[in-house]
């Protein structure tokens, strides 16, 4: 079994089941996706706590990631991608046919794998969606670099060097510099995809502590392939297999008491 005395959240357990309104950031219902003729995820439905951490886990090829594409339609830009069911944020379907993409990815940021930051200077990164957005009164952007820098838990290492190009720093400091880019524009909801499977184990801790300091702004949602950091820095974790949702509990119920069978037999590594 994992080992949850290392949790890094103040475990908040909801029952996701049966969540209100108010704790709801967004619901996922009855979502199929197809790439082509083949059926990636089957009849999905999930509500995502807010102001939570909520962690996708499952073996590789299980749609994790397809499904948290899903929630800034980041898979609109697969061709052969064909979505049914709803996801539901403020009541509003993310899918229907009136929604800006545009403002959904605002409000929705992502994170990804590799840390991608641009070509730029690290100012220039943080303040990218902000200038986007038409802001050029200069003490706003500072101000706002600040925040988000400080939110990423990267400005007392970059403070002194904000005009130096992002690409001299580590990959460590470049995943909380994408990061810190991402929340400069206050979205609600950070999706992060496998956000440490690039770094090394000191980088990675401090990423998973970093973690647990966003919910208290944001609603976090991690796909991991690492079940220890599921462990560590979730409040909710969704165990999926062959694109279905096979449990979806508080973190500790779903590592130390599972209610299915399969997920026992992945928790205690008989399959991964
Ligand atoms: N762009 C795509 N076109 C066609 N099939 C895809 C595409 N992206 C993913 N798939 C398929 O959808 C299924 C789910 O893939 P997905 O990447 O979501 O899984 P995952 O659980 O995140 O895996 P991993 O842990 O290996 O990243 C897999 O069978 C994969 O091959």
């Amino acid at each position: 079994m994992i080992d949850m005395s290392s949790n890094l959240t103040d475990a908040i357990s909801l029952d996701v089941a049966n969540l209100s309104i108010e704790n709801t950031a967004l619901e996922i219902k009855n979502l199929d996706l197809f790439y082509g003729d083949k059926q990636a995820l089957f009849d999905i439905s999930m509500k995502i706590p807010k102001k939570q951490v909520t962690a996708f886990i499952g073996p590789s090829g299980c749609g994790k990631s397809t499904l948290l594409r899903c929630i800034n339609r980041m898979n609109d830009l697969v061709d052969i991608c064909h979505i049914t069911g709803d996801i539901n944020l403020r009541g509003k379907n993310i899918y229907d046919r009136d929604v800006d993409v545009a403002t959904l990815r605002r409000n929705v940021g992502m994170v990804f794998q590799r840390p991608n930051p641009f070509p730029k200077s690290i100012y220039e990164n943080v303040i990218y969606g902000l200038r986007l957005q038409g802001i050029k009164d200069k003490r706003h952007l500072d101000d706002a670099a600040e925040s988000s820098l400080r939110g990423a838990a990267i400005w007392d290492e970059v403070k002194d060097r904000l005009h130096d190009n992002a690409f001299g720093l580590s990959g460590g400091q470049q995943q909380r510099l994408v990061i810190a880019r991402a929340i400069a524009i206050e979205p609600e909801i950070l999706l992060l995809d496998e956000p440490t499977s690039a770094l090394d184990p000191i980088s990675t801790l401090v990423i998973e502590e970093l973690i647990s300091e966003l919910k208290k702004k944001f609603t976090v949602v991690i796909v991991t392939h690492n079940m220890q950091q599921a462990a560590r820095v979730s409040d909710h974790t969704a165990f999926m297999y062959m694109g279905k949702l096979v449990e979806y509990s508080d973190t500790n119920t779903l590592f130390t008491t599972p209610a299915k069978k399969q997920t026992e037999d992945y928790i205690t590594g008989k399959y991964g």
